[in-house]
């Protein structure tokens, strides 16, 4: 018996798919047959104009296999081809909008000797950086989904920096005038996470293990930020994320995402099909190369990347308004 094994997603700004035969849907067959040759397998492909922006183009792999084995082996080999065409395209995989400001894109390892570099040559410390990371995200908040009435904020936060920047949103959130609650499930004995839950429950945040029930968070809550996983995701979600990001996918709480919709590959997408669909997206220092397949508001944040760095790295990074943390891309 056949099954759905692998969904891959590709976004592609018209003019690239004129350069990408493969991806026009009336060539649907050659990239039908370039998976044949490439899996052994017959994928199902559909490909689609994308509504939220008709000048990219979408298409969807989906490769069936007959068991689990070959289901690793073949989305791996999937994967990576769709890796080598990203990477060879570079930069155009940028949201229309973004590519409009001529913002480029940071992939995983580019965006982690970023990070080193700042902590190295201008000499921050991570915890400068995660602030105003975390600062960034507080802001996008405000301005995506201003209190009305109620302001309660639920900020579920992962075991790495991602999770930290959730904490350090949390306390903002609350001097902003929100009512935040965090899940905080697996705790980093670092001393930066440890200052960082204590500054919460300081201000009286309850930190907790525990997720709640979709329903719980549909009822309880007006907005919610996944700081679960961010660039240094890999593979597929383990437990207890697994489950965690199943009740957040099933709830209806507004959801924001910090720098990478969680359970999505970074340079990818959602490969797996079980990552968040955010409605806004909150990049840090630049977007991420996934960010092209995210239709929702998109911020970038994250304002302390020196212009030797971003030169660097390419970045044209857009200019920010005033004092304000975060700009929409
Ligand atoms: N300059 C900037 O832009 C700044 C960026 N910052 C922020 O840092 C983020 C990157 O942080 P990061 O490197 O700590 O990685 P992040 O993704 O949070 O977590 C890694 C953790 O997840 C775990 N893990 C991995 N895969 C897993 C799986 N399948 N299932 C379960 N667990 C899995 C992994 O565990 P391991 O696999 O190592 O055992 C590890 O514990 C970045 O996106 C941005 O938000 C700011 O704070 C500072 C300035
Ligand atoms: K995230």
């Amino acid at each position: 018996m056949c099954r759905h094994i692998c969904a891959a997603t590709m976004w592609v700004p018209a003019a690239t798919s004129r350069s990408l035969p493969c991806l026009q849907p009336a060539s649907l067959g050659v990239q039908l047959r370039a998976y044949r040759r490439l899996s052994g397998l017959w994928p199902h492909v559909a490909a689609q104009p994308v509504a939220a922006d008709s000048s990219q183009r979408r298409c969807l792999v989906y490769l069936a296999a007959s068991s689990a084995l070959t289901l690793g082996r073949h989305a791996e080999r999937v994967r990576c081809t769709l890796l080598r065409r990203r990477r060879r395209l570079g930069g155009e995989f940028s949201t229309a909008r973004a590519a409009t400001l001529g913002v480029a894109t940071l992939g995983r390892e580019a965006a982690a000797a970023l990070d080193e570099d700042l902590m190295s040559t201008p000499g921050f410390s991570i915890d400068q950086l995660m602030e105003l990371a975390g600062l960034s995200v507080a802001s996008a908040v405000l301005e995506a989904f201003p209190p009305k009435g109620s302001r309660r904020a639920l900020l579920v936060c992962g075991p790495g920096n991602n999770g930290g920047d959730g904490l350090v949103a949390a306390r903002h959130l609350w001097h902003f005038g929100y009512t935040p609650v965090v899940v905080y499930p697996v705790r980093p004995a670092r001393q930066l996470f440890t200052n960082l839950v204590v500054q919460c429950e300081q201000l009286g945040i309850p930190v907790l293990t525990g997720m709640p029930t979709s329903e719980e968070v549909t009822e309880g809550f007006d907005v919610a930020v996944d700081a679960i996983f961010g660039f240094s995701f890999k593979g597929t979600p383990r437990a207890p994320f697994d489950s965690i990001l199943k009740t957040l996918r099933a709830s209806s709480v507004k959801l924001v995402s910090v720098d990478i919709p969680s359970g999505w590959d970074v340079e990818l997408g959602d490969v797996s099909g079980e990552g968040l669909r955010p409605d806004a997206l909150v990049s840090l220092t630049a977007p991420k190369p996934c960010a092209a397949d995210f239709s929702g508001r998109h911020f970038l944040g994250g304002r302390f990347v020196p212009p030797g760095i971003a030169e660097k790295y390419g970045l044209r990074l857009p200019p920010y308004p005033g004092a304000a943390q975060v700009v929409e891309l």
